[in-house]
């Protein structure tokens, strides 16, 4: 009787092992999957932004594109596509102003077709003009409205949220082009040191760099802050209007053309150069403060000598290094702090050394080269095709959070992980204490 009363009694405890062991695991696999499930990454789902850079070379449309869930947090901001519009910049439109808009309907089909339908009633749509357009307006601010009107009404026409087309001011574009340096490098969020920015533009040229805070009592105009992902930012920024690429050509040559001659031998062009050009289209720009000369010829013959040095004589001519009614400045009397840092140079900074092979190398390496380079025959540049760069250009986007967005404390596979092996030790303690316990209290009932 006892035999059996045992061996009963330990039936009984193995099959109470066996129950609970399989609750064990049943439960230790329902909430490793639970946590799985609730964790699990959802599809990611895309949010998109537009920003038209209306230049005074031409206008391009850029698309951007961030995770969904992270709109205003940690979201990468990624630009996934540009379309350049035909045609020159929408300052060029001032004769017909009306036909600027239709200029920019094919890119803007474009955005449509690659921005998901579900998307396009909440994507915002900025156009952002620069200099060219900063020069129609002092030029004519009748004219500059048309423009802009025009593109209005175009953009307004698009499924997209249109949220705005204007003159953005050269502090804008300085300020910008440096947080979309310094966001691409990634250099915000460490909030290690920053890198400053140069900006050559067809009109205006914009130097952008962290300076400390005299900068405003200096020069208000030119001091800018940001509180970026947590870190104050003290920005001196200033955009020369006329001294971007085409229209400080513009000065160079009112400056040599100021006798009126037939002809210009003009060093900054390569030998064997030789064009036929308008007095007008020289003149015609508010840039251009020397007074055209006063001959009866419309034309003259714009010859190329591709002199380096001489180029250099007459480019440094067109800045004026006389004055500075502040504690130092760079060039026409505008301030600026001593440079701190590395520099990003990009847009046409970085096409013409792209197209010379200039990207690496040290600046004294690049004089050398570019000095061969200036003094070689025209007919042997001809043939080379300018259009085979486009890197992509930076812009306008305001996702980055003021303060450092909170991180949890584990990532995702080690919280699984950590909780895995959390449950595993709450069963074998479990066990333990049945295996243990159990049978001694068992035997502790038997005896009574
Ligand atoms: O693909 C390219 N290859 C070479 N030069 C380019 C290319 N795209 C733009 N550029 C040059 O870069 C400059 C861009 O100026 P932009 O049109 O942005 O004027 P802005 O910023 O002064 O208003 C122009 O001088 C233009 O000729
Ligand atoms: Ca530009």
């Amino acid at each position: 009787m006892a035999e059996q009363r045992e061996t009963k009694g330990k039936n009984a405890w193995y099959k109470a092992v066996i129950i609970i062991t399989v609750l064990g695991i049943t439960a230790i696999v329902a909430l490793v999957t639970t946590a799985v499930l609730q964790n699990k990454p959802l599809l990611q789902k895309y949010k998109y932004g537009i920003v038209l850079d209306a230049g005074s070379s031409h206008t391009a449309v850029y698309i951007y594109e961030w995770p969904a869930e992270k709109d205003n947090d940690t979201g990468r901001v990624q630009q996934t596509h540009s379309c350049k519009v035909q045609g020159a910049g929408i300052s060029s439109y001032s004769v017909f102003p009306g036909q600027a808009g239709a200029s920019l309907k094919s890119c803007m089909k474009e955005a449509e077709s690659l921005i998901p339908l579900s998307r396009h009633l909440e994507t915002p749509l900025y156009l952002g003009a620069t200099a060219g357009m900063r020069l129609l307006r002092m030029e004519n601010q009748s004219l500059s409205d048309q423009v802009l009107w025009s593109v209005e009404e175009v953009l307004q026409s698009s499924p997209f949220s249109y949220q705005g087309a204007r003159i953005i001011t050269g502090q804008e574009e300085g300020a910008f082009g440096w947080v979309t340096v310094n966001y691409l490098s990634d250099r915000l969020k460490q909030g290690s040191g920053t890198t400053g920015a140069l900006d050559l533009g067809g009109a205006s040229t914009q130097i952008s760099f962290v300076a400390n805070q005299d900068v405003a009592e200096e020069s208000a105009e030119n001091a800018v802050t940001f509180r970026l992902y947590g870190n104050d930012y003290f920005l001196y920024t200033h955009s020369f209007l006329c001294y971007g690429k085409d229209q400080a050509l513009k000065l160079a040559l009112a400056q040599q053309t100021q006798s009126g001659d037939s002809s210009v031998l003009d060093p900054c062009f390569h030998p064997g150069y030789s064009v036929d050009r308008s007095y007008f289209s020289v003149y015609s720009s508010p840039c251009v403060m020397a007074g055209k000369p006063l001959v009866s010829r419309d034309s003259f013959t714009h010859v190329g000598a591709g002199n380096a040095s001489l180029c250099q004589e007459v480019v440094r001519r067109i800045f004026n290094f006389s004055s500075c009614s502040f504690s130092r400045c760079s060039f026409n009397r505008v301030y600026q702090p001593p440079l701190q840092g590395p520099f990003g140079a990009f847009s046409a900074f970085y096409f013409v050394m792209n197209f010379l092979n200039l990207t690496s190398g040290s600046l004294e390496s690049s004089r050398e080269k570019l000095e061969r380079y200036c003094s070689r025959p025209w007919t042997q540049i001809s043939g080379s095709d300018a259009g085979w760069t486009l890197g992509y250009m930076l812009n306008l986007t305001n996702m980055i959070p003021a303060e450092a967005p909170d991180t949890p404390p584990l990532p995702h596979a080690g919280y699984v992980t950590l909780l895995f092996f959390i449950s595993l030790l709450l069963f074998f303690l479990l066990f333990l204490c049945f295996r243990f316990l159990w049978p001694h209290r068992n035997s502790q009932t038997q005896m009574i």
